[in-house]
């Protein structure tokens, strides 16, 4: 069985130009719990996230994983799985063809392919093209994803996002298992009550600071809550508590006692032989007391640098504790771990359910797809990272990190980066928005029975795209840009994607793929100038090869040279309105029945527009 890893983030902060997304985040994630990673939208909790999985480099701090940074990890997709975007994608590949790439890329053997399609519930559509697939359809392929090297890490960006009920509580049962196998399970959401119950721990994030990490059971004070006591004896319950030394007051609706454990209460009755008609907690809600936290209206000790330090140990003493629960501490935790036993037993009968369910929609359904938008991304001439000596590292969905293998990139990439007015890169071209940098839209005719006209084609379509010229010319609908890049217009806005400083990584997802026809076979060699010059490159040559290459101190971090790229206002290439009207392969009963919802076609293609 993998075995989980702490991961460690030291003073971790991200600026964005004038935005800072993560502020001195320090805090510590155990192995054997699921750990909730909680934030409002925009709190820095993806920004956190990508620099632990070294896709974004952190302006100071470290994030690290089993002591290493990711860079430094030895087999990264067999030590961290991950989904960050169940967006990224590529819309004209089949599932198993996505998965087929990375296994290739990480040396695993394809079987893991079919394993891991089996795990989410994929088994029968691994198939079909991942534009066709529901946002559900697609957080699972992400989870296939993550776990496709079995790894004793998983780090999951709002992995609930798009699954209805059925599918959440499968998830839940998934992540609660897959702790009590010892791993490291982190999982971000910005609603508490979406992992209440399933989380062990919690770090909250707000406006890029931590503001809280403990137990759950340790965001709300002991003195806050009033216990209501009743009994048809009131008089006898009132001896019983006065015997106990406990004060209350007496209410319309019972007797109200403050700062006493719930539990003593109920024993200081039962000890004067009183049968209660009503024994109930009552203090703030959990989630008022997050929404208070992440305004600020309140604070929490474990925030500040000593209380993070006794969180820390907490949180150790509670991945002990886990340990420990086989040796029945108390009843509580017993009781505890009954229910997380239901909830993995209740997640497998689900999955095979969900199985069933799947096999009967593949023999009834002909397979059906709305037209497919494939766009290629060529890179910016100038930031052509084929030219230097580097190697790809697959890090998350759809995401590859790209590695420099020396100093020399390193270097004036940092400085660069630290000198630049906000959101200045080298190698941009101002105004160039993402799509119009040689990119093309190809559609790819579907043939009556769902199946592509010409998938040969759509490659040499998309070879075509990558050799076009590079349009210096900003769109017209383009932001505009000051003489030192930066957009117009103040830097808060309410539209934030304007401002998105796109990584290199972001880049490199779409030269990669364009290495690989919709098999996921390769047709070119993957565009690394040294594949085995990091860990985990791309098709190593042999499994010792990737073992024995030795990681590049200097390439720590991701070393990204991120790109100021102004998107353009929110114009899909495709709207629904443009695409064929839905053929019967792409209504809710072709779905697998844990997987109701109508695919969102509209936000598919906003997302697979470049949008985000
Ligand atoms: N590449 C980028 N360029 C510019 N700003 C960015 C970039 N990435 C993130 N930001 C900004 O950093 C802040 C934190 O964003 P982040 O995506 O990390 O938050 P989040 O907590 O994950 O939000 P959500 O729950 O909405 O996904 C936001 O203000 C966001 O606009």
């Amino acid at each position: 069985m993998p075995q989980g890893q702490v991961l460690e983030f030291s003073g971790v902060t991200k600026r964005f130009g004038a935005v800072t997304a993560v502020d001195e985040f320090t805090a510590r994630v155990e192995p054997g719990l699921v750990t909730g990673f909680l934030g409002p939208n925009g709190a820095g909790k993806t920004t956190t996230l990508r620099i632990l999985l070294g896709l974004v480099k952190a302006t100071s701090g470290t994030a690290t994983i089993g002591g290493l940074s990711y860079a430094h990890l030895r087999n990264p997709l067999q030590t961290v799985g991950s989904v960050l975007e169940a967006s990224s994608f590529h819309p004209g590949r089949s599932g198993a063809a996505h998965l087929r790439v990375y296994a290739q890329a990480a040396g695993l053997p394809d079987s893991r392919v079919d394993e891991t399609l089996g795990m989410v519930g994929l088994a029968d559509v691994g198939g079909r093209k991942v534009g066709g697939y529901s946002l559900g359809m697609r957080q699972r392929l992400g989870l296939a994803y993550a776990l496709l090297g079995d790894p004793g890490v998983l780090v999951l960006d709002e992995p609930a996002n798009g699954l209805d009920p059925e599918g959440i509580k499968w998830m839940r049962g998934l992540l609660r298992e897959l702790a009590r196998q010892g791993r490291t399970v982190l999982v971000s959401s910005h609603l508490l009550a979406e992992v209440q119950q399933t989380v062990d721990s919690l770090l909250i994030i707000s406006q890029g600071r931590l503001v809280f990490q403990g137990r759950l059971d340790e965001l709300t004070d002991p003195t806050e809550y009033a216990t209501v006591v009743d009994a048809s004896d009131r008089a006898a319950l009132s001896d019983a508590l006065h015997d106990a030394g406990v004060e209350f007051e007496l209410l319309r609706s019972g007797l109200v006692v403050r700062g006493v454990d719930t539990g003593l209460i109920g024993q200081a009755a039962a000890a004067g032989g009183v049968a209660l008609t009503l024994l109930q907690r009552r203090g703030p809600a959990l989630e008022e007391v997050f929404l208070d936290l992440v305004s600020g209206v309140r604070t929490h000790a474990s925030a500040s640098v000593d209380g993070a330090e006794d969180a820390v140990a907490g949180a150790e003493d509670a991945a002990d504790a886990e340990d420990a629960v086989a040796g029945a501490e108390d009843a509580a935790a017993g009781a505890e771990d009954a229910a997380d036993a239901e909830d993995a037993v209740d997640g497998a009968e689900d999955a095979a359910a969900a199985a069933d369910a799947t096999v009967a929609e593949a023999e009834h359904a002909p397979l059906a797809e709305a037209e497919l938008a494939v766009q290629a991304v060529a890179e910016p001439a100038e930031a052509d990272a084929a030219d230097s000596a580097a190697g790809f590292v697959v890090a998350s969905t759809g995401i590859i990190d790209i590695i420099p293998s020396g100093a020399e990139e390193a270097e004036p990439a940092a400085a660069v980066e630290a000198d630049l007015e906000p959101d200045v890169e080298p190698g941009v071209e101002p105004g160039v928005e993402p799509s119009s940098v040689a990119s093309a839209a190809v559609e790819t005719p579907i043939g009556e029975d769902g199946s592509d006209v010409s998938e040969g084609d759509e490659i040499e379509a998309i070879d075509a795209a990558l050799e076009q010229p590079i349009d210096d010319a900003p769109p017209a609908d383009a932001p505009a840009l000051g003489d030192d890049g930066a957009t117009d217009g103040p830097p808060e806005s309410d539209r934030p994607w304007e401002n998105y400083v796109r990584t290199d990584a972001d880049l490199e997802a779409d030269r990669f793929f364009a290495a690989f026809d919709a098999d996921g076979v390769a047709i070119t060699a993957p565009p690394s100038g040294d594949a085995g010059s990091a860990p985990g490159a791309v098709a190593p040559a042999t499994a010792e090869d990737a073992a024995s290459a030795p990681a590049s101190p200097e390439a720590e971090e991701g070393d990204s040279v991120e790109t100021a790229f102004d998107l353009p206002p929110d114009e899909p290439e495709d709207t629904a309105s443009d695409l064929p009207p839905d053929e019967p392969g792409d209504t809710a009963s072709d779905l697998p029945p844990y997987e109701p919802e109508q695919p969102d076609r509209e936000a598919d293609d906003h997302e697979e527009g470049g949008l985000r």
